[in-house]
């Protein structure tokens, strides 16, 4: 399935190639939006990038938490040490994302403090808060990290593909999700998440895959809030 190589579904196939097949409609959605195809094709509305800029700063600093839930729900239940490796690697990266969305903000006039976020952000980041409880098992809080992090690189690598006429200044935030290192990272996250899930109970791997679709549905209201819809 050609979201699911892109983005590392794993050798061994596993739960999640099923369900980016199963789901295949709902992805195409999140990874395809009109928005990014506007930046693709070089169409894009700058209030509309401006508006995503400024909401997904908010986001960011709402995702490190649950980022660092996913770290220690790792240290508690896997008994790979190279999750951990990953995860804190994501963690240092969100660092860089950080520092990024400032400057980015800053040659934009986009202004970040006392933005209030709008209502799909406010749902995605309390949906983020609803998986850090310790109720909430490993293998479920690791597919939607991996999730929300593969809907973006899937999104901005299209922008950076040959026939893209993508805008010379934006090629800066294709980059940041488009890159191969971050897809490399993707495929380590959907590894580990299939991993986890062929030991986990039927339940879990459905409380998953729930998780999985919940990030697809927030993705879209996401874009959809950028793209002046909300
Ligand atoms: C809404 C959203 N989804 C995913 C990402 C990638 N970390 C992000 N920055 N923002």
């Amino acid at each position: 399935m050609e979201g699911g190589d892109k983005v590392g579904k794993g050798e061994d196939g596993g739960p999640i190639a099923t369900w980016l097949n199963k789901h295949r409609q709902l992805y195409l959605e999140a990874t395809r939006h009109p928005f990014i195809l506007s930046i693709k094709h070089g169409s894009v509305d700058i209030s509309s990038f401006k508006r995503w800029l400024g909401q997904d700063y908010i986001f960011v600093r709402e995702f490190i938490p649950f980022v660092a839930s996913v770290l220690l729900k790792a240290w508690k239940e896997t008994d790979d040490a190279s999750d951990i490796d990953i995860i804190l690697g994501g963690i240092a990266s969100l660092n860089d994302e950080i520092s990024w969305f400032k400057k980015e903000a800053s040659k934009w006039n986009v202004p970040l403090s006392g933005n209030a976020p709008q209502k799909p952000n406010q749902d995605y980041c309390r949906f983020l808060e609803s998986l850090m409880g310790s109720n909430i098992e490993y293998s479920v809080a690791i597919t939607a990290f991996w999730a929300i992090e593969a809907v973006y690189q899937e999104s901005f690598s299209l922008c950076l593909e040959d026939d893209s006429r993508t805008p010379e200044e934006l090629m800066g935030t294709c980059q940041r999700w488009g890159n191969e290192d971050f897809r490399q990272y993707c495929c380590s996250l959907c590894r580990i998440a299939n991993r986890s899930l062929a030991k986990a109970t039927a339940d879990v791997v459905r409380k998953a895959e729930e998780a999985f679709v919940h990030v697809l549905e927030k993705e879209v209201g996401f874009w959809n809030m950028s793209y002046g819809d909300s």
